[in-house]
């Protein structure tokens, strides 16, 4: 489906972006790139390495300003938004998880989880309280004191999804969130990961390069070379929920 240019971000939809274009140093990541990703669906972003979906992904959350297109947040236009009133949306209404985890060394591992809801305002009682019912939903409280020079990869890596979690995002963006994990490992934290998005009806955005692990989202959105892979055979068909799988303006 062509989303024509005068078109307004429908009601429903959580994220929406329009025709992104984004290029690295001259070298272009997205080309003409649309997508709506609905209140509380799993959106998988799939493709191979350097297909784009992480810059995909940081153009969706304010992170990198596409060159050309347009994101909408809600009833936002991100795309016009600041540096400042984009890092406190990310802030207060997005959270973000990578496959390495970046946690903060000096901190704790329940230090680390309850950061964002300090930033965000919140109690230390409550903060704290918060961040040890994920980490043990997360399979990690035994190690919440323990700072993350200590811990295993997959013990960081669950610590991290736990920080995510913890803040109960309106949009989770999750770039290959099990990549450091082992297969079975991996599997459980993903179970993890879905039933806490589905109980609190989070809308995620999923990056992977695994076919088994896009399954488990609503609706995938394949990715070749910065543009949508489907762009010959899908345009205009219907996805699993008699919409589009993705519009695209190309
Ligand atoms: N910071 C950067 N500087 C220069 N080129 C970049 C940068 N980030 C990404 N690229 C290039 O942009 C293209 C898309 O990369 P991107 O990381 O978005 O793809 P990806 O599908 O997420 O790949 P991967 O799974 O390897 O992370 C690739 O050709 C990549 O080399």
């Amino acid at each position: 489906m062509v989303v024509p240019p005068d078109t307004a971000p429908p009601d429903n939809d959580a994220l929406w972006a329009r025709s992104l274009h984004h290029s690295h140093e001259g070298s272009p990541a997205l080309v003409d790139v649309s997508l709506a990703v609905r209140e509380g669906e799993i959106l998988a972003v799939t493709g191979p390495r350097g297909s784009g979906k992480t810059t995909l992904l940081n153009c969706l959350c304010g992170h990198l300003l596409p060159d050309d297109g347009e994101v909408w947040f809600n009833s936002v236009p991100v795309h016009t938004l600041g540096t400042l009133a984009r890092e406190r949306l990310r802030r207060d209404r997005f959270a973000w998880i990578s496959s390495s985890p970046d946690l903060v060394p000096e901190l704790t591992a329940w230090e680390n989880t309850a950061l964002p809801l300090l930033l965000r305002g919140e109690s230390h009682r409550t903060a704290k309280a918060t961040a040890m019912e994920w980490l043990d939903r997360l399979d990690v409280g035994a190690v919440a004191r323990r700072r993350p020079a200590v811990l295993l990869q997959a013990e960081r890596q669950r610590v991290a999804i736990a920080r995510a979690l913890a803040t109960t995002p309106s949009v989770l963006f999750a770039d290959e969130p099990t990549a450091p994990l082992h297969r079975a490992d991996a599997a459980q934290v993903l179970r993890t990961l879905m039933t806490a998005a589905r109980s609190h009806s989070l809308t995620v955005v999923l990056a992977t390069h695994d076919p088994e692990v896009a399954a488990l989202a609503d609706r995938a959105v394949p990715l070749l070379d910065g543009r949508h892979a489907a762009t010959a055979t899908l345009s205009g068909a219907a996805g699993p929920e008699g919409r589009p799988a993705c519009s695209l303006s190309a």
